[in-house]
């Protein structure tokens, strides 16, 4: 494995991630119609930042290596660490698809509820509440340890964990607002994002 090798395995787990997503994403947007929507600027400038550390930072990486864009920031190549990294985002995929099957119709980007929404607590959702944030910080894992940069492989992390930390308060109260006394024994028996510990 080499730095070159890392950055392509990179470029070809949010290649997956898009392959599940949009096609997803347009059915969706087809078929489903939006009953409660809690978006809000804030919102929009949360899921920019995440966009931003996940996306925009370590694709820019990889497409200007020739440039030498941020390349100061790079520490000593561990192909040990990029082969770890390669195995956390088949992972990553592995549990984003389950999350996207097993929500199904129910599915929206942000904080939205859909007509006729109903709570999905079976699959992976019976081990934790939100996996696709489990997915989705198994991602920022896998950037860590495949771009082997101080800024580039944090940058996830900071990205989305921002994110994260602003919206699942709010996300849990609108379920909890929309399925009550389902969502609080759901909530009761569940962790939120790595089971039986957080
Ligand atoms: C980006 S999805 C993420 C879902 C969940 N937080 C996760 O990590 O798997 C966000 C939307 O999914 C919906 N949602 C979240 N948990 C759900 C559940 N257990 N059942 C059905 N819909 C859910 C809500 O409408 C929320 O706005």
């Amino acid at each position: 494995m080499t730095r070159l090798m890392a950055e392509i395995i990179f470029l070809v787990g949010v290649f997956g991630w898009g392959a599940i997503r949009i096609p997803h994403e347009v059915k969706n947007k087809r078929k489903n119609r939006i009953h409660v929507s809690a978006v809000d600027r804030r919102e929009r400038v949360l899921l920019l930042i995440s966009l931003t550390g996940l996306g925009i930072v370590p694709i820019t990486y990889c497409l200007t290596a020739r440039f030498g864009l941020l390349r100061f920031a790079d520490y000593g190549f561990s192909p040990a660490q990029a082969w770890a990294g390669a195995a956390v985002f088949a992972a990553a995929l592995a549990l984003f698809l389950a999350t996207h099957r097993q929500l199904g119709r129910n599915w929206s980007q942000t904080l939205e509820l859909r007509e006729g929404h109903t709570l999905v607590t079976h699959g992976v959702y019976r081990l934790v509440r939100h996996p696709m944030y489990s997915a989705f910080f198994l991602w920022a894992l896998a950037q860590l340890l495949l771009l082997q940069n101080w800024i580039v492989g944090p940058a996830g992390f900071v990205g989305f964990g921002l994110l994260y930390a602003f919206r699942i308060g709010r996300e849990e109260a609108m379920m909890h607002e929309a399925f009550g006394a389902d969502y609080a024994a759901y909530a009761a028996r569940t962790r939120r994002i790595i089971p039986y510990l957080y």
